[in-house]
């Protein structure tokens, strides 16, 4: 079982919405749930999804993050703001508790290491990068309460959906939307790809200039 199938088990929803990806599911409701593009896959194949436990950290200071890894659910996904900087904030250690505990996965505006170690536990991140750089272990930040993540609010509960493309954060209050509106994206977009497997080249999609 990887940490996306156990958020995944326990709600159907969430595990739709995977399958689905986060341009499908961004697309589909057309919101601005898309996160920093700079956080990416730590390694390839990397993917998560799970309610997020929200974390702020201290500048290149890791001891929030050994916090939330101590308390988070299990099931959920640490999202950390650590300022984007050149640290080491997480490693294989850390990754070690993280699936003992059953955490989902880590998004981070932020840097990593011990990054072979972390792909061979199959441990999924999203990082803004890897960074060797020793973390403080001095300020305990805040763990549990809303956060912006590199601009985007991010909730307790709220639902974090990440792959290849990046990471979207979904609303907890909106993610029967979210599911319904991807599915018809997702339906709308195979309709078209077998127009076009089928020799014919579809009309071009035009839209109108946006006011204001
Ligand atoms: O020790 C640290 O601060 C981070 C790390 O490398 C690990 O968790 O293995
Ligand atoms: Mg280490």
């Amino acid at each position: 079982m990887t940490t996306a199938d156990i958020t995944a088990t326990a709600d159907p929803r969430l595990a739709r919405l995977l399958e689905l990806g986060t341009s499908t599911v961004y697309e589909g409701t057309g919101e601005e749930w898309w996160v920093e593009p700079s956080i990416r896959p730590a390694w390839r194949g990397a993917r998560l999804v799970g309610p997020a436990f929200p974390v702020l950290a201290g500048p290149g200071d890791n001891l929030a993050l050994q916090r939330a890894v101590r308390e988070a659910p299990s099931g959920s996904v640490l999202v950390v703001e650590a300022g984007g900087g050149r640290f080491g904030h997480w490693g294989g250690i850390l990754t070690e508790i993280a699936l003992l505990r059953e955490i989902a996965g880590l998004v981070i505006h932020g840097t990593v290491r011990d990054i072979d170690e972390i792909e061979g536990l199959g441990f999924p991140i999203f990082a803004t990068g890897i960074a060797m750089r020793h973390a403080q272990k001095t300020d305990p930040g805040v763990i549990g309460e809303p956060i912006e993540l590199a601009g985007r609010a991010v909730r307790p509960g709220d639902v974090v959906v990440a792959d290849a493309d990046g990471v979207a954060i979904v609303p907890a209050d909106r993610l029967d939307e979210a599911v319904e509106n991807a599915e018809r994206r997702f339906a709308q977009e195979r309709e078209r790809i077998a127009t076009i497997r089928s020799g014919e080249v579809p009309a071009m999609k035009v839209e109108t200039p946006a006011h204001g």
